[in-house]
């Protein structure tokens, strides 16, 4: 019988032996491969800044080769050219010019080498001196160069399927799983990298205007200008409700300051952490101001598509201001009556109760006790707001107060104008202290602002006064067949009355009419007018 010699055998376990010696070896290749894989996914998921990303990419480039460098290139919004991103030059030695102009450089991605890596799904090999030598003189080819890299490596960042980058490596061998496995994860950082970055100027942007509006509002407590005896009381109630939780009515014509007083109230409490919410009453249709003030559930009405936070709930320990609050429908004056009751709320549509803890001051021009006896307004609402009533008076009767407001108002629209700071005439002052202001306030603060754009010097010399606004009904009618010393006698009681009494002195009827307090009285006297003609009205 014939055996095989044992040659043949010896061969075969041989050849055997070699097959599973390089299976094994696969196998481990592919486990150290796994392994890598697995360690820089693990790095990854800690990854929150541009910093911690360069940190994870260059522990594990370094694993693959202890000396190489990398650059990775971000889209720019042009959508044509892509810029340095992060980069790290590995061992290598370059120019620092050089490589700081190529870093800043927006490189065009069709520049023959990078829009083949941006179509191409395997990672593409590049050898530097070989594309110099064709002629491809660009930027970065020549630092390469300058720092002895030979061969790149150039690999698409994709996230969902479109390109956001790319990283160039230089590297001696390319492992396209590893590569391939890397950049997988490092487009998917990117992104959310850059997205966090917007988030977070959004969210700077946003604290500097909630910083840039809290200042206005703190500082509009020191821009409330008054120092007349009408204005010291208004002080005094605000020093006395501020710290409390009460709820504030303010009272008082168009422009007299309602708002300004109620911010003042506001930044003196312990709620001026808080902006302030306001609410115009009068602004909304009816149909509206339930969801305005409520907020609702989604479904709610037709066209409630989102669900919407209520400014009560915006106000939720803070304040909530609500102007006009005088024009309110009659169905929301018994919702609010009801949130001021119990402290809580539910959203149009809602189920479930909310409870709050906000401040209300409310504001109107309106004489609420005629509107409660006309049935437009809530009695019961009417004694819940009037907790704390503070009137504030109108312009007319502060005559003492209009030089400081309109110093207040020149230096404030001369600076807004660019313009040095301006002063008024003595003679342009007294036409604004003896006018009757309808406006009040804020007419005063126009009439300033529109006269520094049209003055041409540094003094205003005259103010043009609405001639309808200044109509005046006690002088009105009077004009025919009236001698001049009844005109007279007419003119000083009703500038007396108007600086309620006070003859000389700022803001008295002597500096009205320019003529010295002696004068006033003796004229007083001569013309026979008496106490009883002026005061207390
Ligand atoms: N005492 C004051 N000192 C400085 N500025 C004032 C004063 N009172 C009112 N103003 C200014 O006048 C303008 C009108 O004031 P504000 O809006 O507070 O009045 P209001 O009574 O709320 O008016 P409305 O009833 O029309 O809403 C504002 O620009 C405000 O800054």
């Amino acid at each position: 019988m014939d055996y095989p010699s044992e040659k043949p055998f010896e061969n075969n376990d041989h050849l055997i032996l070699e097959r599973e010696r390089k299976v094994l070896q696969e196998i481990q290749k592919s486990e150290r491969e796994k392994s890598f894989l697995l360690d820089f996914s693990n790095d990854m998921t800690a990854v929150r800044t541009k910093d911690e990303l360069a940190a994870v990419i260059k522990t594990a480039l370094r694993k693959l080769d202890p000396h190489g460098g990398y650059v990775i290139r971000c889209m720019n919004p042009d959508g044509k050219t892509m810029t340095a991103y992060l980069h790290d030059p590995g061992s290598s030695t370059f120019d620092p010019a050089l490589m700081d102009s190529v870093l800043a450089e927006k490189h065009p991605i069709e520049d023959g080498l990078q829009n083949r890596i941006l179509d191409s799904n395997i990672p593409l090999l590049f050898n530097v001196e070989r594309e110099l030598a064709r002629g491809n003189r660009l930027s970065y080819l020549e630092l390469w160069k300058n720092m002895n890299f030979k061969t790149m490596v150039g690999i698409a960042l994709r996230n969902h399927n479109s390109n956001i980058g790319l990283l160039w490596l230089s590297i001696d061998e390319i492992n396209i799983p590893i590569l391939q496995g890397i950049c997988a994860q490092i487009s998917t950082a990117i992104s959310n990298i850059v997205a966090n970055e917007q988030i977070l100027h959004y969210k700077r942007q946003l604290e500097e205007e909630n910083d840039y509006l809290k200042e206005q509002l703190t500082s509009s407590f020191a821009e409330i200008v008054g120092s007349g005896k009408a204005m010291q009381e208004v002080y005094r109630l605000i020093s006395l409700v501020s710290s409390s939780n009460s709820t504030v009515l303010l009272l008082g014509e168009t422009g007299t300051g309602k708002e300004l007083i109620a911010r003042a109230i506001h930044n003196a409490s312990p709620r001026s952490k808080k902006l302030m919410i306001k609410v115009n009453c009068a602004a909304m249709p009816a149909s509206l101001i339930e969801s305005e003030l409520f907020g609702h559930e989604r479904g709610a009405f037709t066209g409630a598509v989102e669900r919407r936070i209520g400014k009560f709930e915006l106000a939720d320990h803070s304040t909530l201001f609500l102007d006009e609050i005088g024009e309110m429908p009659l169905e929301a004056q018994v919702k609010l009556l009801r949130v001021l009751q119990e402290k809580e709320m539910e959203r149009v549509g809602g189920k479930s109760t909310i409870k709050l803890n906000v401040r209300v001051i409310a504001a109107t021009n309106r004489d609420l006790e005629a509107e409660v006896k006309a049935g437009r307004f809530r009695s019961d609402l009417y004694y819940r707001l009037n907790v704390f009533p503070i009137n504030l008076p109108p312009l007319r009767d502060r005559a003492e107060d209009i030089e400081n407001l309109t110093g207040f108002f020149l230096s404030k629209y001369s600076k807004n104008a660019g313009k040095k700071s301006m002063r008024i005439s003595a003679n342009a002052l007294r036409q604004l202290q003896s006018y009757v202001w309808p406006g009040n306030v804020r007419e005063l603060e126009h009439l300033i602002e529109r006269s520094v754009l049209l003055a041409t010097g540094n003094v205003i010399s005259e103010v043009f006064l609405s001639p309808r606004s200044n109509d005046n009904t006690e002088l009105a009618g009077m004009l025919p067949g009236r001698s001049l010393e009844e005109m007279e006698r007419a003119y000083i009681i009703q500038v007396l009355k108007r600086c309620k009494g006070k003859i000389s002195g700022p803001g008295g009827a002597a500096e009205i009419l320019n003529i010295p307090g002696n004068t006033l009285h003796s004229k007083m006297k001569k013309l026979d007018i008496s106490k009883a003609e002026y005061y207390g009205e």
